[in-house]
């Protein structure tokens, strides 16, 4: 379309004259609504108190209209503190705009982050999350008819004007209509965007517009050798903001029933995170008691993204994460901590070189049957010792069937309700709690319990047994790792081929080694709580649930071992720093044993199925919904963990994207696979029911240019999902650069990105290198260029503010940029590989609007020819 049409003009003239005006008095509304507040205010509370009074007075019949208008008060008073405190922000009171027709009437709603009506002014600002107006906003366009249930009255009406508006510092920035999307600049003048995207570009044509609608002809190539696509004005797209632009299809999937796992699949940029966040934001407003912040959790891929979430929270309605925030944490961080919590006297430090064939089989789908296998064999012992035990003794029968009834629950719990059964004048606080924690692993038996002493004392005998040596997970975990030949026939008999017998091997070796040295340590440091807990009084109540079913110690902080410096044993378990061992002739010595990252998930789900659900204090640590972004990162084990913590709703979203793994060898192979690998099976039940699975793909990717997400597509080569989403905007062509060397590479760069900084001061850019090495070089060298607003980034450390992030590609996943540049994309960086695939793709599609691809050496075979062909 010819945006300088005079048509055009005027309906943007006209439309911008319209939202200003409605802004204009929203505001004077406000502003007026400040001052009665104030001085007209009534005063519920007093009212209510007198009425109360009179209550106490009253002739027994007049009570009742008394009573009814005590309630009715109350709840004026309610409605009245929700709206008046309904923290309308006058700085940005709405962002989306509806005319609705019905009848003869017509009405005009406001969409916002808070609900605010005054029927006096007719000012009526719906929180987004208030269904049905704000369905109406979301699935309906303008011109649409409509059918909804409005309180109970079935409503038909027509959209007569839809608009998302976006307000800030109480100033109308933008507004998105059917007609256009108009944007103010800097000096107050309107403009439809593209307009001065394309001027800047010496308007040759180039739509490189932040918004808008692709058109095939876009991206001519008029911006070759030049960064900036001249951003002046553009829309910020912080999360806040999108609440504004959700489409018909994530506003579904934010909505969808509460109960359930939802697997939402969609390409980078499609709005996975954004969708996730929003969902809870809307469950929490549906029902805030069973969906309170502190009793959902957010797991992210990094910690990035955990800051950057945490921030913007409180935007959605959610309070800032903390004691009574909402958690935001990744897996690794999550799941550290409840190992340690549930599992003291291990390592509480990782080891940093874990061999791939170790990642390989700890990550593999197979560990969950291997655990499965441990907690059957551990049950079929029992059950062997306990059939020895009353072997003579009348009533056997029934004990065991008691036992086997209860095969869905953990084995701790099964032995606290078999003991309980057979002596229930025994139950001990601890019991209780345990039995309250299990509450969701299967009802306990209803059998009449035997009253034979002989029984009691057999069965206490074999249970105090089986505490002991059945429900020691440090051990399972020991013995499950150790065990090449039941690895071996788990594979064989699970998985057969899908590990080499080489890396199996080299796996194990790795793991006697390891769980070796853990366990010697754990020995000795039992043995000397032992010794010091029979020094303390013994009989001293312990009401911790966690320390009634934890057979271990809890121990002082592990620190490293002296080997070779004589008879120091004393020294060994000081509770203290590191003290990294000094042998006699001085040299460094062994370092203390370390757990693998892996290892926290196989342990984990040791405790859930031997002790029981993991606990918080004394309660069962338990989340009304989960949300677990880049969920195809984790492995089934860890999902298992993760999941066994949700509640028996099950309400839980996972996001991902099968094109962005980053973590090769974690037995991912589709979400299917998934699902089914974490399916609880229970021994001799082959039925148990499938849990249902919905994969709901986004096909819309948001983020990036057409030009950007086909370069990415192109890179996954044979991994790309041809069923896979589309962008809907268009810019600059993606451009290779080719050097002599890197020398000349930051020379270039240099340069452009001094010209960028100039031009668009706000701009984020990322340089975004393979290797940590490289981002150093190059930082360095533009450093030494004068590069302003530069900053290195090796921490996940994001400032998420204008400037330019040099980092490398394993820091950046769910992040966006406007710019992005790869280094040194050549064979030696990206070889021909699947991991390569994917993290290239990872880097590309963090780019909002222009993506470089630089080289000093041969160029990565994964860049598609025709970029090769016209590289500079
Ligand atoms: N309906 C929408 N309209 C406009 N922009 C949107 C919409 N939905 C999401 N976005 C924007 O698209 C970008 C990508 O969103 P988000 O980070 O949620 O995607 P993602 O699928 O999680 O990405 P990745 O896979 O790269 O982690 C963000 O800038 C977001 O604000």
């Amino acid at each position: 379309m010819d945006r300088s049409e005079p048509g055009s003009d005027e309906e943007k003239t006209r439309i911008v004259a319209e939202e200003e005006r409605v802004l204009a008095r929203v505001h004077k509304h406000l502003a007026a609504r400040k001052m009665r507040v104030s001085t007209d205010g009534i005063d519920y509370d007093a009212e209510l108190l007198s009425l109360r009074d009179q209550i106490n007075e009253a002739r027994l019949e007049d009570v009742p209209p008394l009573i009814e208008e005590m309630e009715r008060l109350s709840e004026v008073a309610a409605r009245r503190a929700k709206v008046v405190e309904g923290a309308v922000d006058p700085d940005s009171p709405y962002f989306g705009r509806l005319v609705l027709e019905e009848g003869d009437r017509r009405r005009e709603v406001l969409i916002g982050r808070s609900t605010y009506l005054d029927p006096r002014t007719g000012v009526r600002i719906v929180d987004w999350r208030d269904a049905p107006v704000s369905r109406v906003y979301y699935r309906y366009e303008e011109g649409d008819a409509y059918e909804e249930n409005f309180g109970g009255r079935d409503v038909h009406g027509e959209v007569v004007t839809r608009r998302s508006l976006a307000i800030s510092s109480t100033v109308l920035r933008r507004i998105g209509s059917p007609q256009g999307v108009f944007v103010r600049a800097m000096d107050g003048s309107w403009r439809r965007a593209g307009e001065s995207a394309s001027r800047l570009k010496g308007g040759q044509g180039a739509a490189m517009r932040p918004e808008g609608h692709h058109s095939p002809a876009d991206g001519n190539g008029a911006s070759r050798g030049k960064l900036g696509m001249g951003l002046e004005g553009r829309e910020d797209r912080f999360l806040p903001e999108i609440t504004a632009l959700i489409d018909p299809r994530q506003f579904e999937l934010i909505t969808k029933s509460d109960a359930g796992l939802v697997v939402i699949q969609g390409g980078a940029g499609s709005g996975k995170t954004t969708i996730g966040l929003h969902r809870l934001a809307y469950l929490a407003f549906q029902d805030p008691k069973r969906f309170r912040p502190d009793r959902m959790l957010v797991i992210v891929y990094n910690d990035a993204l955990v800051r950057y979430i945490s921030k913007v929270l409180p935007s959605l309605g959610l309070p800032q994460a903390g004691a009574t925030g909402t958690p935001v944490t990744t897996y690794e961080r999550w799941a550290a901590k409840q190992r340690i919590s549930h599992l003291r006297g291990l390592p509480e430090e990782y080891t940093e070189d874990t061999p791939g064939a170790v990642t390989r089989l700890k990550k593999h789908p197979v560990m969950l049957r291997m655990i499965d296998d441990i907690v059957a064999r551990a049950s079929a012992k029992f059950e062997k010792w306990l059939e020895q035990a009353l072997e003579k003794i009348e009533g056997k029968e029934e004990v065991l069937a008691f036992f086997r009834e209860q095969e869905r629950a953990p084995l701790a719990v099964r032995l606290m309700r078999l003991s309980r059964w057979v002596a229930p004048d025994e139950l001990s606080e601890e019991d209780a709690a345990l039995e309250a924690a299990a509450e969701a692993s299967g009802e306990p038996s209803k059998r009449p319990a035997p009253k034979s002493v002989a029984i009691r004392h057999a069965v206490e005998r074999v249970v105090q047994r089986a505490r002991r040596e059945l429900l020691d997970v440090s051990a399972a975990w020991a013995e499950m790792l150790t065990d090449a030949t039941a690895l071996s026939a788990a594979f064989e008999k699970h998985a057969p081929g899908e590990i080499d017998p080489d890396d199996l091997r080299t796996a194990v070796n790795w793991c006697i080694e390891r769980c070796g040295t853990i366990m010697g340590e754990l020995e000795i440091r039992r043995d000397e709580g032992d010794r010091a807990k029979e020094k303390r009084d013994s009989k001293a109540p312990n009401d911790d649930v966690q320390r009634a079913i934890d057979e271990e110690v809890p121990q002082p902080k592990l620190v490293a071992r002296k080997r070779g410096g004589g008879d120091d044993d004393e020294d060994d378990f000081e509770d203290g720093e590191d003290d990294r061992s000094v042998g006699i002739d001085g040299a460094i010595e062994t370092e203390p044993p370390k757990l693998d990252r892996e290892d926290d998930a196989l342990l984990l789900r040791l405790v859930q199925r031997l002790r029981g659900p993991l606990v918080k204090g004394r309660e069962r640590l338990r989340y009304e919904h989960i949300l677990i972004d880049e969920a195809q990162d984790l492995s089934p084990v860890e999902l298992a963990v993760v999941l066994g913590t949700s509640t028996k709703q099950r309400s839980v979203t996972m996001a991902g994207d099968v094109a962005q793994r980053l973590h090769m060898d974690n037995g991912f192979k589709g979400w299917a696979e998934l699902l089914d690998a974490i399916r609880p099976r229970r021994a001799g039940d082959a039925s148990a029911p499938v849990e249902p699975l919905t994969v709901e793909p986004l096909k819309v990717q948001y983020r990036s240019t057409h030009q950007i997400i086909e370069f990415a597509q192109d890179v996954l080569g044979p991994l790309a999902d041809p069923q896979g989403g589309h962008a809907i905007r268009s810019g600059a062509p993606v451009e290779l650069f080719r050097f002599a060397h890197n020398g000349e590479a930051v020379a270039f760069l240099g340069e452009a990105l001094r010209e960028l900084m100039q031009s668009e001061p706000r701009a984020s850019v990322a340089l975004i290198a393979r290797y940590p090495e490289q981002a150093d070089l190059y930082h360095r060298g533009l450093v030494n260029a004068e590069v302003p607003h530069l900053r290195r980034i090796a921490e996940q450390d994001f400032p998420f503010k204008p400037g330019i992030d040099v980092t490398d590609v394993r820091q950046v996943k769910g992040l966006e940029f406007d710019y992005v540049v790869l280094l040194e994309v050549s064979r030696a960086s990206y070889g021909n590989s699947d991991e390569a695939r994917h993290l290239l793709h990872i880097a590309a599609t963090r780019a909002a609007h222009q993506l470089w691809v630089t080289c000093s050496g041969e160029p990565s075979p994964l860049l598609p020819q025709s970029l090769r062909d016209r590289a500079y």
